[in-house]
């Protein structure tokens, strides 16, 4: 069978495996586990020691960016790549080492994938005709998700005669016709224009939710990630650097790779110095004297690692406040950007370090080149992370 046809098809796994360790790595509640899976093409590592557990119904996304190990990492759970080591469990058994067509899998890829010589019907039907599917439920189960994809008056077209997002929804409907446990998607809007893409994302995560689909997503479109997912994680070097809920991705990055993929923030290299019982205090290479952070948010095992702050957590002010746990540095305005509602503002420290902040747009007056300003944030708005490029 070719690799386009393993994927359309699917199989539910028959045999009985060995069960999911509990080792807490490993709960037997998750639909999918990888645990401590490895993947190494020759002599170079693809994927390394990658853990990751997913409950039924929820939608988890692998973001990162090219080459980071993403789509080896789905590929393996599909079957359509080996391990090199670790073990791979589907609703608590081992499938690691069965075939694709053992693994109950609907899979969706950036190009379709779709048979070209059969009509919509026909390419919705092939996963059940796989299955020997008796032809009357087969007829009910086609029908139920051409309904669901709105695509039964292109029933009887062939994947030529429709649109890329029409192409798309076929491709959809044709994963989730034979009820697969989990739904595997790589880069499936990729291949679309932008309005459409915002569409699709929502058609994909309504379907989602109507019918309960466990899913593992793989894009580097962050937006994407943020608005379908219930957890992201963040794959660099083959290596899942933080798997957590959107929010805390963005509010509570573990290191500096991970802030700075995802959003806007305001990295420069630090030191840690001191710590009592509240505070981090760090030197912060380009600003003068010493500056704190909650010891909640001091996450480097280092000494040295990174300063990080979302750029809309700097306040930016004519004076220096004078709170004592406030931060404050002096700046002067290098340039600013309109950006329409909101003008990005270039600044540098006395001491040389560059940053950006966001203000409104209609203060824009008052960020004239050479400007002074004082930037400050509390202990809590800012991080320090471990160093990680
Ligand atoms: N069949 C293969 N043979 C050799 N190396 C491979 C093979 N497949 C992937 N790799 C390498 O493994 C690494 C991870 O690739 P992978 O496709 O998983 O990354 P990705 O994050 O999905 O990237 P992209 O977003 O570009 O698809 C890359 O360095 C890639 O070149």
């Amino acid at each position: 069978m070719t690799e386009q046809a393993r994927a359309a098809s699917g199989a539910p796994v028959t045999d009985e495996r060995p069960a999911a360790p509990d080792d807490g790595r490993a709960p037997s509640a998750g639909q999918v586990v990888f645990d401590g899976v490895h993947k190494w093409f020759g002599d170079a590592p693809a994927v390394h020691d990658f853990n990751l557990a997913i409950a039924k119904g929820e939608f988890v996304t692998l973001l990162g960016p090219s080459g980071s190990g993403k789509t080896t990492s789905l590929r393996i759970l599909a079957g359509l790549e080996s391990a090199t080591a670790g073990e791979v469990y589907l609703a608590g058994r081992a499938v690691t080492d069965d075939v694709p067509e053992k693994r109950n899998i609907g899979l969706v890829f950036q190009n379709y994938a779709l048979f070209p010589h059969m009509t919509v019907a026909q390419n919705i039907a092939f996963p059940l005709r796989m299955r020997r599917m008796k032809k009357a439920d087969a007829q009910r189960e086609i029908d139920r998700v051409l309904t669901m994809t709105q695509l039964t008056e292109f029933k009887d077209r062939y994947p030529r005669q429709l649109s890329g997002g029409q192409q798309q929804r076929v491709a959809l409907a044709r994963a989730f016709v034979f009820d697969p446990s989990v739904l595997l998607m790589d880069e499936p809007l990729g291949a679309l224009d932008r309005n459409l893409r915002d569409h699709m994302r929502l058609e994909l995560k309504n379907l989602q939710r109507r019918i309960g689909a466990t899913v593992l997503y793989v894009t580097h479109d962050q937006d994407e990630a943020l608005a379908l997912s219930d957890r992201i994680g963040v794959m660099h070097r083959g290596v899942l650097q933080q798997t957590a809920p959107p929010d805390e991705l963005y509010e509570e990055p573990v290191n500096s790779f991970v802030a700075k993929f995802l959003g806007q923030s305001i990295c420069l290299p630090a030191r840690r110095v001191e710590e009592d019982a509240r505070h981090t205090v760090v030197d912060v290479e380009g600003m003068a004297g010493r500056i704190l952070v909650d010891r909640a948010n001091d996450v480097s095992a280092d000494p040295s690692g990174e300063f990080m702050i979302r750029p809309e957590r700097v306040r930016i002010g004519a004076d220096k406040p004078d709170a004592a746990e406030r931060n404050a540095v002096a700046c002067t305005v290098v340039t600013h950007v309109y950006l329409g509602p909101q003008i990005e503002v270039h600044l540098r420290t006395a001491d040389g370090a560059e940053l950006q902040v966001v203000v409104p747009s209609e203060a824009r007056a008052d960020y004239t080149e050479g400007s002074s300003h004082w930037l400050s944030w509390g202990a809590g708005d800012c991080r320090f992370l471990a160093h990680v490029t």
